[in-house]
């Protein structure tokens, strides 16, 4: 059949302008591959001239040679590491751009100056630019010019990718008036066709398609706190991601020595978004789940809510400075002595006073010395006079007699022994004790919850974590043992798994040592915490912790809080980053939902907030979320039935967010469907997720057994792009409207 001839043509210029920038694309390729190779030479070069070192003294050119070979190794892997990365299209941005407004327009397309823009800077070999990377200033029109501020901009073109292939061409036409009439316009919009594909399961890049909004946030200065806010779905996490290469891009001497932190809320979460920023070439920045913050920790049970409620509270900092400066449970209640001829003793009260005054300026691990001094001193007041005579005069070689007699030893490695902070924390499932602790700042009927809790497993929970951080900075981190020594500790033990090792002296030793040094940096120039409504107060003072001199960049949104009370998890970030300056920036467009979508979870959340922040979904596909009402004890079946039929509408992934008592039920039957793409997942794991298609299991149980109520729901129904069924046992949770 004939064409007609206006799509004949289109094709044919769209056909050359494939190939042209095809050619430009593969220039670059070529380029890269040649500064590859260079730099695999370079890496070899290097690695001989350390090679070439000798062994014994090292002489003043010598030393410089190591130095010259770590910088050329160093510089040369992570310029492959970065070329390894770019498999998603290295070119993806081209700016065709004019003098400006009040010049003449430009009579032809070659006239005007064209810049491509890509993952990383590429200059050819008389060290022009090929493309430039998308963080420099050169770039910024790319995201930020609109047609009202085209900032000399004429064309803005999207090159999409495959691999090193160009599959097609976007453009924006930002000033028709002012372009020449033989520049080529096509496509249909970068931002939608991008939107519109399936989901996998990691998160993808936005850089060739950031829009204007997002730009601002993600290029603001690295002061003080940076807030990010915005309702579901509207770029937060990716934006924040972002930011952070452009934060290593633009200021990389000070990100990268002082280090970069990012906090999310689950593993889920963080293997979810782990290719992001490796794909925008950094590989330096830590990603940590917010259970994940100790050092040996990694935490990914999940207290009941009510239980997580009390972990979190401010309320324990008191309780647990108290259990730290306590006696030790099951220690020596007296210390008795024979010397020359006298037996000399301490009592409970007086150990006590002993200890209180040991503790009264420094930590605990850190105050053996003062605790041996006052164990010293408290004896010889006790030592009758008549004996001080010979060695046993003066209270400096009493002391020193006293310390190494085999019955002081035994009495203080039990009285006063290394406190890991799981240990004490393990003290709290004793509730008369953690009673006493909480001096009244908690109800008797929550110290039995928090102490049954304790004692009911082995492993530490997410909210633990935060508790051990706290208990970490009251019992301050013991000397480092020097080798020679017996005395021995292990500080991360009963940490990693609850379960104690049998080790050497010498392997505690070694394990304690390692721990010391190989631990990330304990403080970051730049901490980014993602999901930032969610953290407890308790678990925003472990994060502050991480960054004391740092810049910030916060991202949450209240109405997504899991917390029962979200004010108070506010202002426990307020007061923890108060002494900063802020900035905040509103992101106002929902990119993941479809609007159908998102029409029906706005309902939902305005019932509970009606004040929230609500974005505007852009993408229509005129699917509706449909509703259904499963048969009496058919819950699974019904579940695995709508999952089915996701999969078969969707190219993607399905996502079935069930309440946590279901799970197993739902598992078993899934796994039936023998389909990779799709998972079950808890209304909390869903957090910060997407997938294509979600099915919501028990929309009225997600609300009941969670802490964060209609939140969680609204969370659960903002996780699709395409479809979402939900099944309930009755049609009461359904908005007035909708049922
Ligand atoms: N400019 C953009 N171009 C293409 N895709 C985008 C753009 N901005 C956001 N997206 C996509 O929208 C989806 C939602 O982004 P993201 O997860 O960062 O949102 P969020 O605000 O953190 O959401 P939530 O608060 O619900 O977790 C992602 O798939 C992201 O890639």
């Amino acid at each position: 059949m004939d064409q007609s001839p206006t799509s004949t043509d289109l094709e044919n210029v769209e056909r050359a302008e494939l190939e042209a920038e095809q050619q430009h694309v593969d220039r670059v390729y070529e380029r890269v591959a040649e500064a590859a190779r260079s730099a695999s030479r370079i890496a070899v070069e290097g690695h001989q001239r350390g090679q070439a070192q000798n062994v014994g003294r090292v002489r003043d050119e010598e030393q410089t040679g190591l130095y010259e070979r770590d910088v050329l190794v160093f510089a040369a892997a992570r310029r492959i590491a970065e070329l390894d990365a770019e498999h998603e299209g290295l070119v993806f941005g081209r700016l065709d751009s004019d003098q400006g407004d009040d010049t003449e327009p430009v009579a032809a397309a070659a006239d005007l100056e064209s810049l491509y823009v890509g993952r990383i800077g590429v200059r050819d070999a008389e060290y022009e630019p090929l493309v430039i990377d998308w963080r420099a200033p050169a770039a910024e029109p790319f995201y930020r010019a609109t047609a009202t501020d085209r900032l000399k901009v004429v064309r803005r073109r999207v090159l999409r990718n495959k691999g090193p292939r160009i599959a097609g061409l976007e453009d924006d036409l930002l000033a028709p008036e002012r372009s020449p009439s033989d520049l080529p316009v096509l496509g249909e919009g970068a931002l939608m066709a991008s939107l519109s594909r399936a989901r996998g399961h990691t998160m993808r890049d936005i850089v060739a398609t950031i829009q204007a909004e997002q730009d601002e946030a993600i290029r603001a200065p690295a002061r003080g706190v940076t807030v990010i806010g915005g309702g579901p779905g509207t770029g937060k996490t990716v934006v924040a991601l972002h930011r952070a290469a452009y934060l290593l891009y633009s200021d990389r001497r000070r990100f990268e020595r002082g280090g970069v932190l990012v906090v999310g809320p689950s593993a889920a979460f963080m293997a979810y978004i782990e290719r992001v920023l490796p794909s925008l070439g950094e590989n330096t920045v830590s990603l940590r789940a917010v259970g994940e913050l100790v050092d040996g920790v990694r935490a990914t049970a999940v207290d009941q809510a009510d239980v997580a409620a009390i972990k979190g509270s401010l309320r324990m900092t008191g309780l647990l400075s108290r259990a730290a400066r306590d006696r030790v449970p099951d220690a020596p209640t007296n210390l008795r002595v024979f010397i020359n001829g006298a037996t000399v003793e301490l009592d409970a009260n007086q150990l006590d006073n002993v200890r209180r005054n040991a503790l009264r300026r420094t930590p605990r691990n850190k105050a053996g010395s003062e605790a041996r001094k006052g164990l010293v001193a408290a004896l010889w007041q006790r030592f009758p006079d008549d004996l001080r005579n010979g060695v046993y005069a003066d209270r400096e070689s009493f002391g020193d007699i006293v310390t190494d007699l085999p019955a002081y030893k035994q009495f203080f490695s039990a009285w006063w022994p290394v406190l890991t902070p799981g240990s004490v924390l393990r003290w709290l499932g004793d509730s008369r004790r953690a009673q006493r602790w909480s001096r009244g700042d908690f109800t008797t009927t929550e110290i039995d919850q928090l102490s049954a809790a304790i004692r009911s497993t082995n492993e530490f929970t997410i909210a633990d974590v935060a508790l051990l951080d706290e208990l970490g900075n009251l019992l301050g981190r013991p000397p480092v043992v020097e080798a020679g020594k017996d005395e021995e500790f292990d500080w991360l033990e009963g940490l990693s798994d609850g379960v104690n090792e049998v080790l050497t002296t010498s392997e505690r030793r070694q394990r304690a040592i390692a721990a010391a040094e190989a631990e990330e940096p304990d403080e970051y120039a730049h901490v980014l915490v993602d999901e930032a409504q969610d953290l407890s107060p308790m678990q925003w003072r472990m994060v502050t912790r991480r960054g004391p001199q740092a810049s910030w960049t916060i991202v949450g949104d209240p109405a997504q809080s899991s917390w029962p009370d979200p004010a108070e998890a506010r202002a426990a970030m307020d007061s923890m980053l108060s002494h900063l300056q802020r900035h905040t920036f509103r992101l106002s467009t929902n990119y993941r939902n479809s609007a159908e979508i998102y029409a029906f979870a706005g309902e939902v959340i305005r019932q509970q907030i009606p004040d929230a922040d609500l974005p505007n979904a852009v993408r229509q596909t005129g699917v509706d979320p449909e509703h259904r009402i499963f048969d009496a004890g058919k819950v699974a079946e019904a579940a695995a039935d709508a999952a089915g039929e996701l999969l078969a509408l969707v190219e993607g992934t399905v996502g079935v967010i069930v309440p946590p008592v279901l799970r197993p039920a739902i598992d078993s039957v899934l796994a039936e469907l023998g389909d990779s793409r799709v998972v079950a997942l808890s209304p909390l794991d869903s957090k910060g997720l997407e997938y294509d298609a979600v099915v919501v299991v028990e929309p009225d149980r997600i609300v009941s057994d969670t802490l964060g109520g209609v939140r969680a729901l609204y969370v659960v129904l903002t996780r699709a792009t395409q479809r979402m069924i939900t099944i309930n046992s009755t049609t009461h949770w359904l908005p007035a409207r909708a049922s």
